[in-house]
């Protein structure tokens, strides 16, 4: 018995050392998902740790080949091994851990924007807008929102067709997100009309901004394909825009929608390419 103790406890120590070895792999995964930053450092520093446990582990192999003679001295290799083991399934529950959350931090986004604009949609704006209009009723702050609709569209898609429509999609969402500030929150409401939220923004304000927007849109120039090998062409659109406010009157979502509904109404009746407030 006595001659494979020492085979027993250096081999436990040298297994040991093999899974901190893998733990290692672990921990660089989790660095190459982790975004720059203090996080990311404290993992590298745990990685330098562990390759210090490692180099440990091989000269205490050594030591204990020689050293090992009665049962009892085969107790510490055995809790070096349980050491290894322990720090194996932390590192590797880490990375599980990190993974999943990425996931679902992933599908949290997709859940939240439009695929085709890149933009939030529908679903982000009813839970943002009914969070901002209670956080501006509670503090009593202004709250404004601009409901903006492409002019003619159909006629977009009816002469170029549905990708170029996309197209022209895309580049409008661009155009106002571009323009807006990052307290502003730019959202496709559906179709080819998008709702801006502007927290602590007063309605004759938003007028201002929705004025630049239409305006902005009114000179852009979205590039498009040429019908088979024709050169590119251009296509030239505006947007009418509907303004409101939060208000004693008007408290809620709904309420701020179906003004600025209205507001729109009249901006497409008066001929488009306008703001109107209601
Ligand atoms: N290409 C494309 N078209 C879309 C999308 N969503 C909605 N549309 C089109 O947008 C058009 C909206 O047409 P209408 O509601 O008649 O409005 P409009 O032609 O813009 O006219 P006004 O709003 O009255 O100025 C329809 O032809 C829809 O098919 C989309 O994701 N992509």
């Amino acid at each position: 018995m006595s001659e494979i103790l020492p085979f027993l406890g250096s081999g436990l120590i040298i297994f040991g050392a093999f899974l901190l070895a893998i733990a290692m792999t672990l921990v660089w995964k989790i660095i190459g998902l982790l975004p720059k930053g203090r996080l990311q450092h404290s993992w590298f520093f745990l990685l330098l740790l562990i390759l210090f446990f490692v180099i440990s582990y091989c000269l205490y192999a050594k030591y204990s080949y020689v050293n090992i003679s009665v049962t009892a001295d085969i107790v510490v290799p055995i809790i070096f091994f349980l050491g290894a083991i322990f720090v194996y399934i932390v590192c590797n529950l880490s990375l599980k851990t990190t993974r999943d959350i990425m996931q679902i931090y992933i599908l949290k986004q997709e859940n939240n924007t439009d695929p085709l604009t890149g933009i939030f949609n529908r679903r982000y704006l009813d839970n943002y807008l009914n969070k901002e209009t209670t956080k501006a009723q509670s503090f009593t702050l202004p709250l404004s929102v601009c409901l903006i609709d492409i002019d003619h569209f159909k006629n977009i898609n009816d002469n170029y067709g549905h990708p170029v429509g996309d197209l022209v999609l895309k580049s409008i969402a661009k155009n106002i997100k571009e323009s807006l500030r990052d307290s502003d929150v730019l959202t496709r409401y559906g179709g080819e009309e998008f709702v801006v939220v502007l927290p602590g923004t007063q309605v004759s304000t938003s007028y201002k901004l929705a004025e630049r927007l239409r305006k902005n849109i009114e000179s852009l120039q979205v590039a498009i394909p040429g019908k088979s090998g024709q050169n590119e062409l251009t296509v030239k659109v505006t947007i009418s825009i509907g303004v409101t406010e939060l208000s004693l009157e008007c408290k809620d979502y709904m309420c701020l929608i179906k003004n600025a509904d209205t507001a729109l109404y009249r901006a497409k009746n008066n001929g488009r390419n306008q703001v109107f407030i209601c």
